[in-house]
């Protein structure tokens, strides 16, 4: 049967990224990207963004949500200290495949944790099975409708600390209306909109970026 785009991508990497040096794995989705097939990678305008919101939190502990193939994994696992963790998860078998691949050709592999299932079944698991207390930075990049749902679900679970950091994709395009009506409205949160543009078009998207000030923000003094 025809070969899939995540497949097309990952021989493209294969043929003209390094192994090992995660910048030209990086470069070379973004060249395929850009000049052959379009694909749904956060990409490098918004990736630069992804990249300094990592600088800034130097996470110990990162949670991203929507793994694809691997893209925005390489770039916050790249930035990370000795010892830091990023937990991926991803719902879709095939491309998590190719997305263990992607990790391993850029040599990253032991600074990640690709979990195949749903955020929904696996999140009220990270304690028991990955030993994690809380997140740093938590990275949305799955659905737009199960931006909220999820979060609620790591507030409920204590999953998140004062301080912590949601950084998320598209609520703009294709937009996630009511996660980004929360955040914004919420006490619990401060929360700020990154413009930029819908990966390798003119269209625009954008990040938003909300820190968790802790859970007692919001209830009664
Ligand atoms: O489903 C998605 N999950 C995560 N990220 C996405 C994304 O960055 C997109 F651009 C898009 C997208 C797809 C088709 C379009 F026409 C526009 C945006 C979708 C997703
Ligand atoms: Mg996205």
């Amino acid at each position: 049967t025809r070969s899939s785009r995540p497949q097309r991508m990952l021989a493209h990497v294969k043929r003209h990224a390094a192994r090992g040096d995660p910048q030209s794995v990086i470069d070379a989705i973004d060249y395929f990207c850009r000049h052959k097939e379009w694909a749904m990678n956060v990409g490098d305008e918004k990736g630069t963004i992804l990249d300094s919101v990592v600088c800034e939190v130097s996470p110990g502990a990162v949670l991203e949500l929507g793994t694809y193939c691997g893209y925005s994994t390489m770039r916050i696992a790249r930035l990370l200290a000795p010892g830091a963790r990023l937990i991926t998860l991803e719902f879709n078998p095939a491309n998590a495949a190719v997305a263990r691949q992607v990790i391993a050709w850029a040599g990253l592999e032991h600074k990640v944790q690709l979990v195949e299932g749903s955020s929904g079944d696996l999140i009220p698991q990270m304690r028991e099975k990955f030993g994690i207390d809380s997140f740093d930075l938590v990275f949305l990049d799955h659905w737009k409708d199960w931006y909220l749902p999820d979060t609620r679900l790591m507030e409920e679970l204590g999953l998140l600390h004062k301080g912590s950091v949601l950084l998320a994709d598209n609520v703009i395009c294709p937009g996630a209306p009511e996660y980004l009506a929360y955040v914004r409205s919420s006490p619990r949160y401060d929360s700020r909109y990154f413009k930029s543009h819908l990966e390798y078009t003119y269209v625009e998207d954008g990040l938003e970026k909300s820190v968790f000030p802790g859970a007692s923000a919001g209830s009664r003094p």
